[in-house]
């Protein structure tokens, strides 16, 4: 069994115009030393599928299926016992990481804090243990002593303090939400690279969501592509991106600058983009909800739901017309 085991995951959301389905039966599977990029344009239930497995659900959730960590299901697991496993076992990595950080307190007893709570250590042995984790992150205690403030930080230094403390009790799974996504692109590789170290080095899980494909394929083994609160395409990273089979996947292939061939490009040339945006989640079709934005809809995708089958060797994606089993045929 899998480290994370997810199986038909849905979450719904009571608001004042009614109860509205954020995410439809997702199934994902991750395990030790390996990493997972959820990608999809924004709204798609990249971050509420991440804060189900933290059991982090907005008032007027309710939560189905099943979340198996290391064989136990969180759904329904009592706050008491998830507040043992978050920042232990189970650890998130934000976007921002000034949100994260405390600003009037130091770098060095931040990182420590978890180390305090879940490890019992004393104030000094878990400041012992925050000045080695924040070297292990590339913010060595000769200039970077841990009684500076994150304000004395830049942006990438502070992501790192935050990985640092996210990482202190040696988690089993790191859940990173856009971690990069404030960060310039070759501080952004650095992190990446450091989240990779994790993995590979210390066989920790990776769960890494970003909207930006160039990442996945950088930092993870397996994908799962999600569009409208379902699971559109997935599989290994190297065989999604040989042999992308939903439309949707491969719009969000051309609209990375590198696969339309922009960057550098010649003045005026436009980067392709998928037409309309997101449905809402109350006005979600019940059939494809990729279809009024498809270059492939046919007429049965107005009335029947995808079901998610296999394309390929442990490759699944939800199209009742999916792109034949050949790389992609975009300009370079
Ligand atoms: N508390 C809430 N009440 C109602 N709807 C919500 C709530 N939180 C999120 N949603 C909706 O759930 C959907 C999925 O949101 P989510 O934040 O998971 O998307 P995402 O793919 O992570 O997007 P982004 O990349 O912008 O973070 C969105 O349509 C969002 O508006």
């Amino acid at each position: 069994m899998a480290l994370l085991e997810i199986r038909g995951l849905s979450v719904d959301i009571a608001t004042p115009a009614g109860v509205v389905p954020i995410l439809e039966g997702i199934d994902l599977d991750l395990d030790r030393g390996r990493s997972l990029g959820l990608v999809g344009e924004s709204g798609c239930g990249k971050s509420m599928t991440a804060l189900a497995v933290m059991g982090l659900m907005p008032r007027g959730a309710r939560v189905s299926g099943t979340i198996r960590f290391d064989g136990e299901d969180l759904v329904g697991m009592s706050e008491r016992t998830l507040c043992k496993l978050r920042g232990n076992r189970i650890a998130m990595v934000f976007q921002e990481p000034m949100t994260a950080l405390n600003p009037v307190r130091t770098i060095g007893a931040q990182v420590a804090e978890p180390l305090r709570l879940h490890r019992g250590l004393s104030r000094a042995e878990a400041e012992a243990e925050a000045v080695r984790l924040l070297d292990r992150v590339g913010l060595p205690p000769a200039r970077f002593s841990p009684t500076l403030y994150p304000q004395q930080l830049s942006g990438g230094q502070r992501q790192r303090v935050v990985v640092a403390g996210a990482i202190a009790c040696g988690p089993d799974l790191l859940i990173a939400d856009e971690p990069t996504t404030a960060l310039d692109v070759t501080i952004q590789a650095q992190i990446l690279d450091l989240l990779c170290d994790l993995v590979d080095g210390e066989g920790m899980a990776l769960m890494l969501i970003t909207h930006d494909l160039g990442v996945v394929a950088e930092a993870t083994d397996e994908m799962l592509v999600m569009y409208a609160g379902r699971v559109a395409e997935a599989g290994s990273t190297a065989d999604v991106f040989a042999r992308m089979a939903h439309p949707y996947t491969r719009g969000l292939f051309a609209a990375m600058p590198q696969a339309a061939g922009t960057a550098p490009g010649p003045a005026g040339r436009r980067l392709p983009t998928i037409p309309g945006v997101v449905p809402d989640p109350a006005a979600r079709p019940a059939a494809c909800a990729f279809a009024d934005r498809c270059p492939r809809v046919q007429d049965d995708c107005r009335s029947l739901r995808p079901p998610l089958v296999p394309v390929g060797t442990g490759h699944r994606a939800a199209c009742l017309h999916p792109h034949a089993m050949h790389a992609p045929e975009f300009p370079r």
